[in-house]
């Protein structure tokens, strides 16, 4: 078994190929071309700190994998006096013929970049297919989830303003400031209030731990796509309850859905479609004044696309 480290991911993973991933375990999700079930959480008692696993089966010519990612989501690591970040993984990829461990896979930046990745197929597929103005990116959260998206929606979009808020403003500052340097450019702009930030703005995104709504109904513009990240209180926590009953909401996979996002089952609220659906152009938002969200949970499958990609890439620049 090989192990493949975070410095290695990050050489060897990039935009465009992790894009097509997570269109691909999307849309294999619709087809019925994968196995993976609601993900088990272990709790350290007396603390918010939890062990997740994530198994996974995906059935692809080119990321077809079984795997299982384990993650630790630990919302005390940023109090530490030397923080770590939140959210750390690893990937264990195996032999579908013989079950054999094939690789151990640093999974941090993986889960950034596909998590990014998601929200980017998400933003194309339900609102930029559909004609839709790309002029002001909101970005709520400068964490590793919030600049990864900044990266990844600069990378695929052509937005002429992206708006960066965070609880902390100073980090948001900070952000902007080093974005604009390294793109060379002037397009980042600092928000000290989440209602300027989100107002006006033709696509949101939401990658906080906030267990209180950072977006309100009367904020969002008609028409606006907003995908929502964060896993705080719960897996909706981000956006005022009310504006999900004003748009057509849309998750990645139903059996996560089922149980994380149950409050919101509860409360009457109704999932349009996996985004698997849009991509195979089954499901559209008809109404362009129609807000839409992706409510993001993150699927196993994604990770075992990714391994699959990360580990060939290896084994590619090996036998050179
Ligand atoms: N949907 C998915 O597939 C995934 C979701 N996540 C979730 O994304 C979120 C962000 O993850 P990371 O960026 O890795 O974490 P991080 O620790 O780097 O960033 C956390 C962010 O939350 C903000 N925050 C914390 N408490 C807040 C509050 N009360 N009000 C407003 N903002 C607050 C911080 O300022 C920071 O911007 C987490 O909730 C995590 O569980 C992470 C990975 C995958
Ligand atoms: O899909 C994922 O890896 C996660 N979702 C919430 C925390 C980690």
């Amino acid at each position: 078994m090989i192990y493949i480290d975070e410095d290695m991911v990050l050489k060897l993973i990039n935009w465009d190929q992790t894009f097509e991933a997570m269109e691909v375990a999307m849309q294999r999700y619709t087809e019925n071309r994968i196995v993976q079930t609601a993900r088990s959480r272990t709790q350290v008692i007396g603390k918010p700190n939890l062990l997740v696993t994530m198994p996974g089966y995906l059935d692809d010519q080119t990321y077809g994998a079984l795997g299982c990612k384990l993650v630790t989501f630990f919302p005390t690591n940023s109090d530490l006096p030397k923080p770590l970040p939140s959210v750390l993984a690893s990937i264990m990829l195996f032999d579908e013929n013989t079950g054999l461990p094939k690789a151990c896979v640093g999974g941090f930046e993986i889960t950034k970049w596909r998590t990014s990745a998601a929200s980017a197929v998400a933003t194309r597929h339900i609102y930029e297919k559909r004609f839709k103005p790309l002029n002001i990116l909101a970005l709520l959260g400068a964490g590793h989830q919030g600049r990864t998206h900044a990266d990844c929606f600069k990378h695929f979009f052509n937005f002429q303003e992206i708006r960066v808020w965070n609880r902390t403003a100073s980090k948001a500052k900070e952000m902007v400031e080093e974005f604009n340097k390294k793109y060379n450019t002037n397009i980042f702009k600092f928000y000290e209030s989440n209602e300027k930030c989100v107002r006006g703005a033709d696509v949101i995104v939401t990658t906080t731990n906030t267990s209180e709504p950072i977006v309100n109904r009367d904020w969002v513009k008609p028409g606006a796509h907003i995908n929502s990240v964060g896993a705080g209180r719960n897996h909706h926590s981000e956006i005022e309850e009310s504006l999900y009953f004003n748009a057509d909401v849309y998750i990645d996979h139903w059996e996560g859905a089922k149980t994380e996002l149950a409050g919101l089952e509860k409360i009457g609220i109704q999932f349009k479609a996996e985004v698997g659906k849009v991509i195979l152009n089954q499901v559209k938002t008809e109404d362009p004044n129609r807000i839409t969200i992706f409510q993001s949970l993150g699927m196993a499958v994604e990770d075992c696309a990714m391994s699959r990609l990360i580990y060939d890439s290896y084994l590619k620049t090996k036998n050179k």
